[in-house]
């Protein structure tokens, strides 16, 4: 099977088994990318269960607002029983690298106001160790170079996504050459770093369910 099959397939086995089986009136939180994309294409067989989604992009709120969906703000939102969003890796535990699409800080924000959070990949995204994808960072602007600096004292080799301005305002560092074999430590190490405002590395706030094709995984 072709891998954009296998995105499609996991994104209708999401809105299947977590839109189609939600109470009616419920509000979905949706993240971004190219997997989100098939699975938001879905959404309109099942509109009788939303009342309105939480998006974690510009790209996803024009998408869904395109099908006819509110996209609510989440302050206004509160908790949310389901988040739907994609991977760029997955390892056995349901730690995730996101943030190819440069959107993981709204992403991570959705997710963690989110009880339930589906995770629908193809099986490229499944790896056993975290990092062969490089990890993307998000920094304010003017702490770059120095953010850049802590990171290869770390280890890593880190590469400016030149030309990439987040929906935030802010810039991305893509870190190579990491293998990440513990990444909640990971994860807490970086976020103590001034300058950075979001990590991709998804280990506190990991999935609850990874959908890969048509199964759970
Ligand atoms: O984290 C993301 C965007 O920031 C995406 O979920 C991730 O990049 C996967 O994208 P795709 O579904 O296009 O492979």
């Amino acid at each position: 099977m072709s891998q954009d099959n296998e995105k499609r397939l996991a994104a209708e086995t999401a809105a299947f088994n977590y839109v189609g089986k939600s109470h009616k009136d419920s509000i979905i939180g949706v993240g971004t990318g190219s997997t989100v994309n098939f699975f938001i294409d879905e959404l309109p067989q099942y509109r009788d269960r939303i009342k309105a989604c939480v998006s974690s992009s510009e790209a996803s709120s024009d998408r869904l607002r395109k099908l006819g969906f509110d996209v609510m703000d989440l302050n206004a939102a509160g908790r949310l029983d389901l988040y739907v969003d994609g991977a760029d890796e997955c390892d056995a535990n349901k730690c995730l690298i996101k943030g190819g699409g440069a959107a993981l800080t709204r992403e991570k924000i959705v997710a963690s106001a989110s009880d339930k959070f589906v995770c629908i990949i193809d099986a490229t995204k499944r790896v056993d160790v975290l990092g062969t994808f490089p990890l993307p960072i998000e920094v304010i602007p003017m702490a770059r170079s120095l953010v850049a600096r802590e990171l290869t004292a770390m280890g890593g080799t880190p590469v400016w996504r030149d030309g990439v301005t987040t929906d935030n305002g802010n810039w991305i560092i893509d870190v190579h050459g990491w293998r990440i074999t513990d990444p909640v430590a990971l994860e807490a190490q970086l976020n103590q770093i001034t300058g950075i405002v979001c990590v991709g590395l998804f280990a506190k706030r990991r999935a609850d369910v990874v959908i890969m094709g048509n199964r759970e995984i």
